[in-house]
């Protein structure tokens, strides 16, 4: 019933809420949390405090001014024993004049990198008493006696971030085509230089080296959607069996989730600054939108999760996988390839001779990453410190781990679409398939030297594979962006809109600023003036 309290006055917006788990203090080790709720059983409340200063909720989106309500994650104790951290709904502000609460402490972090409309905020409280209905009781309970009654998951309470992490990377794959829409429409409206002294400036988008820092974010954006929409599939899959009690492929959900979110919000933040290096100074005007997609993508690469964490996560996953599989027994879908025991095969310049290829490299970096920890801790170093000395390539072997599940699932689900689609589109389709395998065998080839038997020939013939892809992309690159449909309005720049008329937006941006609202600025009075007269 709790579900029928809050629920439907969260969806007519009387209650305006955030998700309150980072502190000042922590926000990767959520063990490690310092807000409280002790329940008091001779009122039936739970008292929340911060008991330090790094025990203030920081960072939740919309607390600062917006929120009146958040979901706090807090250490719950009961009976004098401590139960570790859970969820509480709390109102924070006045409904109807929206001050803080007594015993609520909340305001602004502060300027950021960018989400400069998120207001993010703080939040303390001083022993601010709620009702025990407070505590979200779909896992764990209390009961009016301060009996506690654990989940049969504790790690249900994690879920909301294998959600939002889920989400994530179809976000990716949207913010990758607001960044290629921008750059490739700006790419085919600026001409630049002269390689041809009889023939006028061409196009920026014929400059194949403009064509490698653009094409590979344009397919991305089409790989993220579709692995986005498997992960959200697996999501409702996963979910469905935990509605059932049934928690077996939970563990899995979170490995994929976790390098998935981290791998897509990682390309995309880095995709995005090329595209904004690709338009040169136009790229670099706020104007252009291209600076704050990035602020926006790079922001993913550290909240819900941060990355380097979240790669430990699915290491953690696979190593335990490994030393599974080792003793025989059955592993996940996503992670059973880790038990091909064949002989590495003749290297193949294909699809599926590249996508095998990065399986063999997650395998052979993960048994390495055993070999080493195990190696370790037979010389007597601790499991926890060989883990650390093995962390670099722990993350290697999971971002390995997480391009192989990307690649598979892209030329997959485009292979099963293509049937239903025309034989144009399909070809395009194939093409950037091609080209995102393609390109990432080219920027790993380290990895593929290492762990199958690629040769030299082979890589040649790769790269040349890979510019020749570029040409055949070329005439239907516009087209392609066209095709996301993005209107003007959202897409926000003065650089991609529709109509091309780049040079006009961009002045007419420029006469908006009220520094232009007077041929004299007031600082020269104020300042440049006494300057120059010597009397500053
Ligand atoms: C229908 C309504 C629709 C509403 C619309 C929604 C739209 C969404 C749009 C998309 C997003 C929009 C943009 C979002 C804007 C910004 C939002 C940002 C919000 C935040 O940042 S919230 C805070 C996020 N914080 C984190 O993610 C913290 C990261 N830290 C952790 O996850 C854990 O602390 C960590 C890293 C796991 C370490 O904890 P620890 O206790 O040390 O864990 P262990 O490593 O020991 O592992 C313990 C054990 O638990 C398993 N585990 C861990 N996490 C999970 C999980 N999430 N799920 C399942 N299982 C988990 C782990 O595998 C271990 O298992 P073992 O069996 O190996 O022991
Ligand atoms: C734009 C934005 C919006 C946010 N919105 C919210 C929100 O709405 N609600 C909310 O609760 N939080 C929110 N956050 C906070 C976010 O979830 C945290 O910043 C994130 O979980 C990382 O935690 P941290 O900042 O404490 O970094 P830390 O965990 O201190 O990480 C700092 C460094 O330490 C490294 N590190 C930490 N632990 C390990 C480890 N075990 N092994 C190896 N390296 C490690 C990390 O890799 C990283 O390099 C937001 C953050 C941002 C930037």
């Amino acid at each position: 019933e709790q579900q029928e309290k809050w629920v439907p006055r969260a969806v007519n917006m009387e209650i305006i809420g955030t998700y309150a788990q980072t502190e000042l203090g922590h926000g990767t080790f959520l063990r490690g949390l310092e807000t409280t709720a002790t329940y008091d059983p001779n009122t039936e409340e739970f008292v929340l405090n911060s008991p330090t200063l790094t025990a203030y909720k920081w960072w939740p989106g919309g607390l600062a001014h917006t929120a009146n309500h958040c979901v706090v994650v807090a250490q719950l104790h009961s009976k004098g024993v401590n139960h570790g951290v859970h969820p509480f709904i709390v109102q924070i502000r006045d409904e109807d004049t929206h001050m803080p609460l007594p015993g609520v402490k909340v305001g602004e972090i502060g300027p950021k990198l960018s989400f400069s409309t998120a207001n993010n905020g703080f939040l303390g409280f001083d022993n601010f008493r709620v009702p025990r209905d407070s505590m979200l009781m779909k896992n764990a309970q209390v009961l009016k006696d301060g009996t506690y009654v654990k989940s049969r998951l504790s790690k249900l309470t994690y879920g909301t971030m294998v959600f939002i992490r889920v989400m994530i990377v179809t976000d990716m794959a949207y913010y990758l085509s607001v960044g290629a829409t921008i750059a490739i429409r700006y790419s085919a409206v600026r001409h630049q230089s002269k390689p041809k002294e009889n023939e006028p400036e061409p196009q920026i988008l014929d400059y194949v080296t403009q064509q490698h820092k653009l094409f590979i974010a344009l397919a991305s954006s089409h790989a993220f959607r579709v692995t986005g929409q498997w992960l959200w599939t697996t999501f409702v899959r996963v979910n469905k069996a935990l509605t059932s009690g049934n928690a077996d492929t939970l563990p899995e959900l979170h490995a994929v989730a976790c390098c998935l979110k981290a791998v897509t919000t990682r390309d995309a933040a880095s995709m995005v600054e090329a595209c904004r290096m690709s338009c040169g100074g136009h790229g670099y005007m706020t104007s252009s939108y291209l600076p704050i997609l990035y602020g926006i993508t790079t922001a993913a690469c550290t909240y819900e999760g941060e990355n380097t964490v979240l790669l430990l996560q699915t290491a953690r996953s696979l190593v335990k996988a490994w030393q599974k599989g080792s003793k025989g027994k059955p592993l996940s879908p996503t992670e059973a390839y880790l038990m091909d025991k064949s002989p590495v095969p003749k290297w193949e310049n294909t699809l599926d001779g590249i996508i095998a290829g990065f399986r063999r490299v997650s395998a052979g970096k993960v048994q390495d990453c055993v070999s080493k920890i195990d190696k370790l801790v037979k010389m007597g170093t601790s499991y926890e410190d060989a883990w650390n000395q093995t962390s670099v390539r722990l993350v290697a072997a999971s971002e390995a781990h997480s391009r192989a599940v990307i690649l598979a699932t892209f030329r997959a689900e485009v292979s099963r679409a293509a049937a239903a689609l025309s034989p144009p589109l399909a070809r395009v389709l194939h093409q950037l398939v091609h080209l995102y395998t393609v390109y990432w065998a080219l920027e790993r080839v380290g990895d593929l030297l290492l762990y199958t038997s690629i040769a030299e020939r082979d890589v040649q013939e790769l790269q040349q594979q890979y510019e020749d892809l570029l040409q055949k992309i070329r005439p239907n690159t516009v087209g392609l962006v066209d095709a996301f449909d993005l209107r003007d309005e959202i897409l926000n720049s003065t650089l991609g809109a529709y109509d091309g008329r780049v040079y006009e937006r961009l002045m007419e941006e420029a006469l908006k600023s009220p520094l232009n609202a007077e041929p004299v600025n007031q600082s020269f009075h104020k300042y440049l003036k006494p300057f120059m007269q010597g009397k500053l």
